[in-house]
């Protein structure tokens, strides 16, 4: 395909894409397989093209003052963006000639030229690529580090596994992967965990379908790891979910004692059964929906709760990038709340002298310290353990930790963005 017909290309896939309600991965993957005859490099240039325009929609929007730019605005911006194409190049790529766009009107000349002059100095969030409402909110977590971490939250989110020591160890799973010919290396932080070169369709092979690893983040395995589950002990995952941080906390009591995996919707639970099936622990995960009768009847029976909180997912952002431009401050403010209520609801399951682990996959301070300081104020029964320490004695490893918990990014120590705080009720 020529340059042309690749913007052409890009154009209509976005096209159709913000027409529909499918995942964008889903039609690209569609576009191709009815488009045989693009070749590799083919399919790389316009996928580009795609998820530039779709993670940088905000700023394209700002540099061409387009407000919410149009496809066909958002992919030659893209084109530009990317380096695909030199300005003085749209107009003549545009020619209307074979698989070329049609020539450029009036207004998307307009639009093009002031991303030439608006993209010599533009603002942090244009930068970055977020909402600029979030600008402060990520000016008070990250300081300096604003460019360094938001710069890694560009990139692409690598492809962590976390080994199910249930049935093998790390040493053997690494040379299992190695023997399929992938490229893998032990996790820098995580005892359990796999980071694996490029992407790898890990579907496919036998070592994922007979639960020998799952695919996990390492920022998820390591807030599993801290909740340090021991044999025998009694634990609740009160926002369990799909299953996830279950999968290592079952791993890490080697089945023995009880976990109860919670949600406020039993529906959500439903997803963990083949993931629990995979991984061998589907007998010993018990499942509850959360309700006042339940709260009551397990008051103060578990040695720990952890709550993996519903949050902004500002963490993920590598991984879903709408996230940068469609969360407000009324939303972290209303999700900071639920999060205080949650924690007021678990904080009755912990038994006197029992771990109360509080997570998010923030990177905002409103949903993270600040919602640990407001438990604290309404629950003097309960105080923060010294976090590095707590940290350490998981994973062997250490990190910068703050009073009231650790946040980790993309950038430092490399996962997802997440926030761990560990909180210990009074004996
Ligand atoms: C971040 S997700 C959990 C992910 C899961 N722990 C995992 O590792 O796969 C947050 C979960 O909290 C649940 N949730 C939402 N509101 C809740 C509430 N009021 N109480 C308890 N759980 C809630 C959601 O249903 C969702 O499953």
């Amino acid at each position: 395909m020529q340059r042309g017909a690749r913007i052409a290309a890009a154009i209509e896939l976005l096209a159709e894409i913000e027409a529909s309600q499918d995942a964008a991965d889903r039609h690209v993957d569609r576009y191709f397989r009815a488009r045989r005859y693009a070749g590799k490099g083919d399919r790389a240039a316009v996928a580009n093209l795609v998820w530039t325009a779709i993670r940088r929609r905000g700023s394209i929007g700002w540099l061409t003052g387009a407000g919410t730019a149009s496809p066909r605005v958002a992919i030659l911006a893209a084109a530009r963006l990317t380096g695909l194409a030199e300005a003085a190049e749209l107009e003549s790529l545009c020619d209307g000639q074979g698989h070329s766009p049609a020539p450029l009107d009036d207004a998307e000349r307009a639009a093009l030229a002031r991303l030439e002059v608006q993209a010599a100095d533009p603002p942090g969030w244009v930068r970055h690529d977020h909402a600029a409402v979030l600008a402060p909110l990520l000016a008070r977590r990250y300081g300096e580090r604003y460019d360094a971490v938001m710069a890694a939250m560009a990139g692409r989110a690598p492809l962590d596994l976390r080994v199910n020591t249930l049935k093998v160890s790390r040493e053997k799973a690494l040379a299992e992967l190695e023997g399929q010919g992938l490229m893998v290396s032990p996790s820098l932080l995580s005892p359990v965990g796999i980071r694996v070169e490029g992407r790898e369709r890990l579907g496919q092979l036998a070592i994922f379908a007979e639960g020998r690893v799952e695919i996990q983040d390492e920022g998820s395995q390591l807030v599993a790891l801290l909740c340090a589950a021991r044999p025998g002990e009694a634990i609740a995952d009160f926002c369990a979910g799909a299953g996830g941080k279950a999968l290592g906390l079952a791993a890490a009591m080697q089945k023995k004692g009880r976990l109860l995996a919670l949600d406020v919707e039993a529906r959500r639970l439903t997803r963990m059964a083949p993931r629990l099936a995979r991984a061998g622990v589907d007998k010993f995960v018990e499942q509850g929906e959360i309700s006042l009768e339940l709260l009551t009847a397990e008051a103060g029976q578990f040695d720990c709760v952890l709550v993996d909180a519903p949050c902004s997912l500002s963490g993920t952002w590598r991984r879903n990038p709408a996230n940068r431009w469609n969360t407000d401050l009324d939303r972290v403010a209303d999700l900071a709340s639920l999060q205080g209520r949650i924690l007021d609801q678990a904080a009755r399951l912990v038994r006197p002298g029992g771990r109360l682990v509080y997570a998010t996959c923030s990177v905002f301070m409103e949903e993270d310290e600040d919602v640990v300081a407001g438990f604290l104020d309404r629950h003097p029964g309960f105080a923060v353990v010294d976090q590095a320490a707590a940290f350490e004695a998981a994973t062997g490893q250490t990190v910068k930790a703050g009073a009231l918990g650790i946040a980790l990014d993309p950038a430092q120590p490399g996962t997802d963005g997440f926030f761990v705080s560990i909180l210990a009720r009074n004996p």
